[in-house]
């Protein structure tokens, strides 16, 4: 069993009741002094109009920005490859039961297409392979092969809808990987394309490590399977050295060239799966690959859920109405729990800070309307929104909605008063939400002419 988000237990003021997220930075394991915000506060806090409740949509935020008349930013698909690239992952080693739960989360979650490994790859690769077939999931569910008639053979009896086809392209590869030309190539995937079809199976062709092969080779080998009626041409950024620009040009130019469907595969490598796999869409791309958390060969590929924050930006209802977005923490958590992994504290949506908010300026506004700092809304997520208050950037807007929360009457000055005495603390010690909580208390006791507790 790998370690969770954290081994330390739930912060009790801060923690939903659903999720993992702990916070671990306090003396005791727990930073309590993170602060759920409750509704009221969220949704209007003292000195503010009413809080909207939804964010601002993006297109008021970028009028300017116009989308391509061939843009499927509002009409992509998945082809969710944790079951094959995130095979490939240093860690992972998928058991049959494993592959089963992932496959049936990523189809609860509403994926388009699960990728499994090749059935070529091991007995058992291809026994898995069959068995989740047979799940009935309303995924198509794709294996992904070598440009290879004997793969081909094994892949279609398996059971699945489709057969994902790759050839490398690129010099490197056709030297030191193949050893295939061109004209080999073209003569093989069409021969593997046209065996594939006649069993009925959805096909796609595609060019490993494109952005290093030769524009004429690439163009010529889509357009030639796409004559002969594949379903998807594929670009793969097999090394992660494309960039939005380039991912954008080809893709276009390549929308120009074929009729059928197109699916990018970005590694990560240089940091640009994300950007790269918006601008993909951008140009016209259909599918997008994707794996949980990224997981991949070397550092990976396109995260889902980074994905699926990029394009909850772009789209929300089309993100929302397809995809459950919150079961992306639960799978998350299912696939770092079987490669042995934490979730990173950074991690897209799902990561433990982040939703929280911590400095003064940010805690009033995100107090008075959350749009201000948080271009996601937590709760489409399922997750939760959270103030820091107890640190040395604290602002009395935030201390304020504590004394609420804890339903203390305190006057402004009073509270700038206690906002004092929280940096002042913090100055030279780690602060917990108790001590907030504590010199409130005192405050408004002193306040009421009591006695003040020692
Ligand atoms: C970029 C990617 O991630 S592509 C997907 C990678 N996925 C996998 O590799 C699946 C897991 N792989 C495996 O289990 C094995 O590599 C197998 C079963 C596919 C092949 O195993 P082996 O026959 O032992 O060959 P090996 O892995 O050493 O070398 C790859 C072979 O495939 C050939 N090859 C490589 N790419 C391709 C391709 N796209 N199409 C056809 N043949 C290819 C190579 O020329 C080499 O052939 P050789 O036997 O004549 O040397
Ligand atoms: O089949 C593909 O499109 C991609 C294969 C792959 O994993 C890669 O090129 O990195
Ligand atoms: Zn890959």
């Amino acid at each position: 069993m790998a370690p969770s988000t954290s081994d330390a237990p739930p912060c009790p003021d801060c923690a939903p009741s659903e999720g993992p997220i702990r916070h671990v930075n306090g003396s005791n394991g727990v930073d309590s002094t993170h602060q759920a915000i409750p509704t009221n506060v969220a949704s209007g806090g003292a000195n503010s109009a009413p809080a909207p409740t939804s964010n601002v949509p993006s297109k008021f935020l970028m009028p300017f920005m116009n989308r391509d008349l061939n843009s499927n930013v509002a009409n992509f698909k998945i082809i969710e490859s944790t079951l094959r690239e995130g095979e490939q992952f240093a860690n992972a080693f998928f058991d049959t039961e494993t592959k089963i739960k992932i496959a049936k989360a990523l189809d609860a979650f509403g994926v388009d297409c699960i990728e499994l490994t090749s059935p070529a790859a091991s007995e058992q690769s291809r026994k898995d392979c069959e068995a989740i077939c047979k799940l009935g999931l309303k995924a198509k569910v794709i294996t992904h092969i070598r440009c290879h008639m004997d793969d081909a053979r094994i892949a279609v009896e398996t059971g699945v809808d489709g057969v994902d086809v790759v050839m490398g392209t690129s010099k490197f590869l056709r030297e030191y990987s193949h050893g295939k030309d061109m004209t080999y190539i073209t003569k093989k995937a069409v021969e593997v394309i046209d065996f594939v079809k006649s069993k009925g199976i959805e096909i796609r062709f595609s060019t490993e490590d494109s952005f290093r092969s030769d524009i004429v080779d690439l163009l010529s080998i889509y357009q030639a399977v796409d004559k002969v009626g594949v379903h998807r041409v594929g670009i793969a950024d097999t090394i992660g050295i494309a960039n939005p620009r380039q991912v954008y040009e080809l893709v276009k130019l390549l929308r120009s060239v074929v009729s059928c469907d197109i699916e990018v595969h970005l590694h990560n490598d240089t940091g640009c799966a994300i950007a790269n796999a918006y601008c993909a869409l951008e140009a016209g791309a259909t599918h997008i690959d994707t794996s949980v958390l990224g997981i991949g060969e070397r550092n990976g590929i396109t995260p889902l859920g980074a994905l699926m924050a990029r394009m909850y930006t772009e789209d929300r209802e089309y993100v929302m109405g397809k995809y459950n977005l919150k079961m992306l923490r639960q799978v998350e958590e299912l696939v770092a729990d079987a490669v042995q992994i934490q979730i990173p504290f950074n991690n897209y949506v799902t990561g433990y800070c982040a939703f929280t908010h911590k400095a003064g300026i940010h805690a009033k506004a995100i107090l008075a309307n959350p749009s201000t700092y948080e271009v996601l809304r937590p709760e489409d997520f399922g997750m939760t929104r959270y103030v820091n208050i107890g640190s040395r950037l604290t602002g009395w807007n935030a201390v304020k909605s504590r004394a609420e929360q804890l339903g203390l009457t305190l006057s402004d000055d009073q509270i700038k008063d206690v906002t004092q005495k929280i940096k002042a603390l913090a100055d030279v010690r780690e602060t917990q939400l108790e001590d907030v909580d504590n010199l409130l208390s005192s405050a408004h006791q002193a306040a009421n002419g009591q006695k003040v507790a020692a």
